[in-house]
């Protein structure tokens, strides 16, 4: 019989259907600080910290020397984060049979997949070779550049005209190799991964038949698959980028060096000082990653069995659910480490960066002294850097032409010039088709203009990172999507900080979700379900998505759309909030510090004062403007499915003013920056 209890440290003895045991625990172990608990997962055994993967300051209630306890605990705590500690204790149990087993060196598995490459080992050459290649070329791009440049100042035309050819024939090469290298390392990648697979598959299917009474086949299936793929990760990410960096890491010093040696050594010191703390993080990583895959097959294996037998399982739920939550612990365990690592790794990461920084501008100080380099350039350098730090929100399309790739005969925005200064409100607003979303979708990077510039504080989007850009940018969309799980976790999605239920409340608070939320049985939550919740709520939820991300630019489009009706009610209550006006599409146009009209991809007019009459004349004339087509909406609902009542309920939400059907009437694109969003 399976006994599950949620404190490990008290935990009994359990076993696990259908046959095989999975012991967690030895209910006779006393509670230390870094006991160890032995877990066997087919005959894997691996050490499991208990009581300080949970709050160690906590003591147990049941204990009467709960106070001790708590200090011990703490004590045995820090100790365990001391190099050397228990925490770091990750690897397998050295009794585990696991660690019976030779170790794979890295020279060891580089030589497998040299073998298993066999004839096709000619891809890998020529790989190697264009990498080669590639990498000088790229090294000694910035030499030749400096030295075009110095040799048009001192007027050297021959000179000048040499080391301009050398550079466009360095960008060639460059190009070139580095496209044969990513082709040649993607060709390697598949053969390998398809020959270890088929090695594999065969090892496998001509064991003995004892072999597969003691392997589960959720273990065997999960190498077939999730290890043979993460080989191939390794192989098209890591392998390549290190030989890439070695080859590119040498030519760099040698070049440092022969410029500057103080600066050389610096970052040298730097760069070794960052290389042993990623070479123990690396290894912690790595055990991690083992645990993590040996956890992930004992789970398959679960599920695999539970579902082949699920007759007899639906029987006996009880133990299906303990079984799920038990396989779960162990790889909680293993998770639940390894994030208490990341930040620190961050820290350290951060903090050698900064210093990096800081000595690169003492030495960039000196050069200037010494005539080296120009003030402008260094000022430049560091303005980008600090400037990037914190977004202003100053968004500039200059210029943009742009058509979608599947139709590049028909021009969607033409020489188009807008311009959204830092804190301010802007309302695009235009006809179906004019060209709003696509604004929304170059701003985002999701394709690139085909003629102009856009900008942002200044910067050209082309210079800057896409992740670190789209982090900047909160969006809601015409159909926001949800994801099935609880409320309280599609709020949270995507938000890179640390989020508690306050911060979640806080932001369905703006975004006037909080009140439906709480009315829901399960509240925060409740599991999203399609018919659970309705359009204008599910906007709610994204909105509030967006607003606890906190994002330097806020991008509403058309998400307000279906709020109509429902924010009356939060009108008529007199709440004054900016939700109301946030949630009302033609309130949020008259928040806006200026309206701008679309029509087919060009802006034909803009207004400042939104609540002016001119502004009111161009609302009015882009709602004259739309194409007269009576809505076909049937008065009831007799004879139709729940389909096609649902589909009258949305259309008649997206019933705009004056009765016409909502993709009739102009719509606005908002762009919100978060300051402005406070201030309305
Ligand atoms: N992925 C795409 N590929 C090709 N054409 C597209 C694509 N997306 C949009 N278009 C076309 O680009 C034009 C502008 O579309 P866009 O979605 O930007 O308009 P919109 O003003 O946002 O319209 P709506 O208010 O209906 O959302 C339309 O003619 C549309 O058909």
């Amino acid at each position: 019989m399976a006994i599950f209890h949620s404190n490990l440290p008290s935990l009994a003895t359990l076993s696990f259907p259908p046959s095989k045991p999975f012991t967690i625990a030895n209910p006779k172990t006393p509670t230390k600080p870094r006991s160890a608990f032995p877990i066997t997962s087919r005959g894997i055994k691996t050490k499991c910290q208990c009581f300080d993967i949970r709050n160690p300051l906590i003591p147990d209630p049941k204990n009467d020397e709960g106070k001790d306890k708590v200090l011990e605990n703490s004590v045995g705590f820090v100790r365990s984060l001391w190099p050397g500690g228990s925490w770091w204790g990750l690897s397998v149990d050295d009794n585990a049979e696991i660690a019976a087993a030779k170790p794979v060196t890295v020279i060891f598995a580089l030589r497998r997949m040299w073998e298993l490459i066999a004839d096709d080992r000619w891809v890998v050459i020529v790989a190697f070779g264009a990498l080669v290649i590639a990498a000088l070329s790229e090294i000694s791009v910035p030499g030749v550049l400096a030295a075009s440049i110095f040799s048009a100042q001192s007027g050297d035309s021959v000179v000048f005209s040499r080391n301009s050819q050398f550079l466009v024939i360095l960008c060639f090469t460059s190009g070139i190799c580095s496209g044969l290298r990513s082709g040649c390392f993607g060709i390697a990648n598949m053969i390998l991964v398809t020959r270890l697979r088929e090695s594999l598959y065969s090892a496998i299917v001509f064991q003995d038949i004892p072999f597969f009474d003691r392997e589960a086949v959720g273990d065997l299936t999960s190498r077939l698959g999730a290890d043979c793929q993460q080989l191939s990760n390794v192989i098209r990410n890591n392998v390549h980028l290190i030989l890439r960096n070695a080859v590119q890491g040498t030519g760099a010093l040698v070049n440092l060096l022969t410029l500057s040696w103080p600066l050389a050594l610096s970052t040298l010191v730097i760069c070794s000082v960052l290389s042993i703390i990623f070479l123990f993080y690396g290894q912690y990583q790595r055990r991690a990653a083992k645990l993590t895959q040996e956890f992930t097959a004992g789970a398959n294996e679960v599920a695999q069995e539970t579902l082949s037998v699920i007759r007899t399982v639906q029987a006996m739920a009880g133990q299906v659910s303990f079984c799920k939550h038990s396989r779960k612990c162990g790889l909680w365990i293993v998770e639940y480490e390894f994030q208490y690592l990341i930040p620190v790794n961050t820290v350290i990461r951060n903090g050698m960066m900064h210093k990096t920084k800081v000595i690169a501008l003492l030495l960039g100080g000196m050069s200037i002294m010494c005539g080296h380099v120009s003030a402008e350039q260094l000022t430049k350098y560091i303005l980008y850097w600090l400037k990037l730090q914190r977004v202003m929100g100053q968004i500039q399309f200059v210029n943009v032409s742009f058509h979608y790739p599947s139709r590049s005969t028909v021009p969607i925005l033409e020489d188009m010039h807008i311009s959204v200064e830092a804190n301010e409100v802007v309302a695009i607003v235009g006809l179906s088709g004019s060209g709003k979303s696509t604004i929304v979708n170059l701003l985002l990077r999701y394709y690139e203009p085909s003629n102009g510039q856009i900008y942002l504080d200044g910067f050209s989007l082309r210079e800057l990172d896409i992740r670190w850009l789209r982090e900047k940018v909160g969006f809601v969309g015409q159909e926001p999507h949800l994801f099935r799980m609880d409320i309280k976790s599609n709020i949270r999605y995507g938000c890179s900080r640390h989020c508690e239920q306050p911060d979640i409340e806080w932001a369905a608070k703006q975004a006037f979700a909080h009140e439906f939320i709480s009315s829901l049985p399960d509240g925060y939550d409740t599991l999203v379900d399609d018919n659970l919740l309705s359009r204008g709520q599910k906007q709610r939820i994204a909105i509030a998505r967006a607003i606890l991300r906190d994002p330097a630019i806020l991008i509403l489009d058309e998400a307000t759309s279906a709020l109509d009706s429902e924010s009356e009610h939060y009108v008529k209550a007199n709440n004054l909030h900016y939700g109301d006006k946030l949630f009302n599409r033609f309130s949020t146009i008259k928040a806006a510090d200026r309206i701008v009209v679309l029509d087919a991809g060009r802006v034909i007019e803009q207004a400042v004062d939104t609540n002016d009459k001119e502004a009111m004349d161009l609302q009015e004339k882009a709602a004259d403007e739309v194409v007269e087509e009576p809505p076909v909406l049937e008065e009831t609902g007799k004879g139709k499915n729940m389909e096609q009542r649902n589909g009258d309920k949305v259309a008649k939400e997206r019933e705009g003013p004056k009765g016409l059907p909502y993709h009739q009437v102009p719509q606005p694109l908002v762009d919100f920056s978060s300051e402005a969003l406070e201030q309305l």
